[in-house]
């Protein structure tokens, strides 16, 4: 596997106007391979905007080292600029342009031919709509418009800051789809976001951000996995009897209101037969697979957000970050 980003012992720390200190990234570490949806997960303030800002050198670190497609980061960035996409920011787009006149004008200004316009409103579902204006688009249609925007010049590489932020959960679908055709067409994707649904629903992996610390990478199913304690859900008539037994034979037991959650199951067929030799019959014997929002809280001590909070704006800039003119 090859790394697409390579990110090792970042860190930052802001001033503050009162002469104070923020530490955003505490040695940071993070690695993308190639063809990887990659989920980039914290609460907010955790430093994921600031990670992928510092990353494409829009602020400069305090320590590290960086690589992007193999090339140092932010040094070679000018190198790797037409290869990476990436919208960091929300993006603003003329509401009285249609889409179709926003990505014309990006692409002109981006040297970028002409028919890469159709190709990417095609690739992004908005072919049928480009002549609209944005200020009609739905939230959602404005995402992949940026999305578009940063496909113009058919980057191996697209990284974007909360993508489906704000999205209602078709938006997200839509938005997940469009993510999926584009690690087929062999884009590597690296999504940052607060919303746990949105990277369990997107992403092949992840890593989890906390107090500018990784606290946790791999492929989703892996992380989860990590936090999978064997636990099963357990109904039957008697629970506290029920109780007594499995917690004589040395199995961790919490009482619940109707059913009893039982820790350390190795095989489950165990459970109901020796609860079923005393005579209860065991009703429910369920699984309990950790979901990405339970590992979420143990790792991070924070809760999710599950409200969307920032909206793509319409203002008076077009356009998605040019790495080639760095601020
Ligand atoms: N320019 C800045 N000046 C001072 N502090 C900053 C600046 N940018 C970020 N921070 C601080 O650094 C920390 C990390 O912020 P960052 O925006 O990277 O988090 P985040 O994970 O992207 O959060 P969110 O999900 O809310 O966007 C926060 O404490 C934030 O207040």
């Amino acid at each position: 596997m090859t790394a697409v980003i390579h990110i090792e012992g970042l860190r930052k720390t802001f001033r503050t106007m009162r002469g104070g200190a923020r530490v955003a990234l505490n040695g940071f570490d993070m690695t993308v391979e190639a063809g990887q949806i990659h989920g980039f997960l914290g609460p907010n303030g955790s430093g994921k905007t600031t990670t992928l800002r510092t990353l494409l050198g829009l602020v400069r670190a305090d320590d590290g080292r960086m690589s992007i497609l193999g090339h140092p980061a932010p040094d070679a960035l000018p190198a790797v600029a037409p290869r990476l996409g990436a919208i960091v920011e929300s993006p603003q787009f003329f509401g009285n342009f249609t889409g179709r006149r926003t990505l014309r004008l990006l692409a002109r200004a981006g040297g970028v031919p002409a028919e890469r316009v159709e190709a990417v409103l095609t690739q992004v579902g908005l072919r049928d709509r480009g002549n609209e204006r944005v200020k009609a688009y739905s939230l959602g249609m404005k995402q992949r418009l940026a999305v578009a925007s940063a496909l113009l010049k058919q980057p191996e590489l697209l990284i974007l800051d909360e993508p489906a932020n704000g999205l209602d959960p078709a938006g997200i679908r839509e938005m997940r789809d469009l993510m999926r055709e584009l690690s087929t067409a062999g884009i590597t994707v690296l999504v940052s976001s607060h919303i746990l649904a949105e990277i369990e629903l997107i992403c092949d992996h992840v890593t989890i951000i906390s107090r500018g610390q990784r606290v946790a990478t791999g492929p989703v199913a892996a992380v989860l996995s990590g936090f999978d304690k064997g636990e099963y859900r357990v109904r039957v008539a008697d629970l506290d009897r029920a109780a007594g037994v499995l917690t004589t034979a040395g199995l961790p037991v919490t009482r619940k209101e109707d059913h009893l959650v039982v820790a350390d199951v190795g095989d489950a067929a165990w459970i109901a037969e020796q609860l079923g030799q005393r005579g209860m019959w065991v009703s429910e014997l369920t699984p309990l697979t950790p979901d990405l929002e339970s590992v979420f809280l143990q790792l991070t001590n924070s809760a999710p957000e599950p409200v969307p909070t920032r909206q793509v704006d319409e203002a008076i800039q077009p356009g998605t970050i040019d790495l080639g003119v760095q601020p």
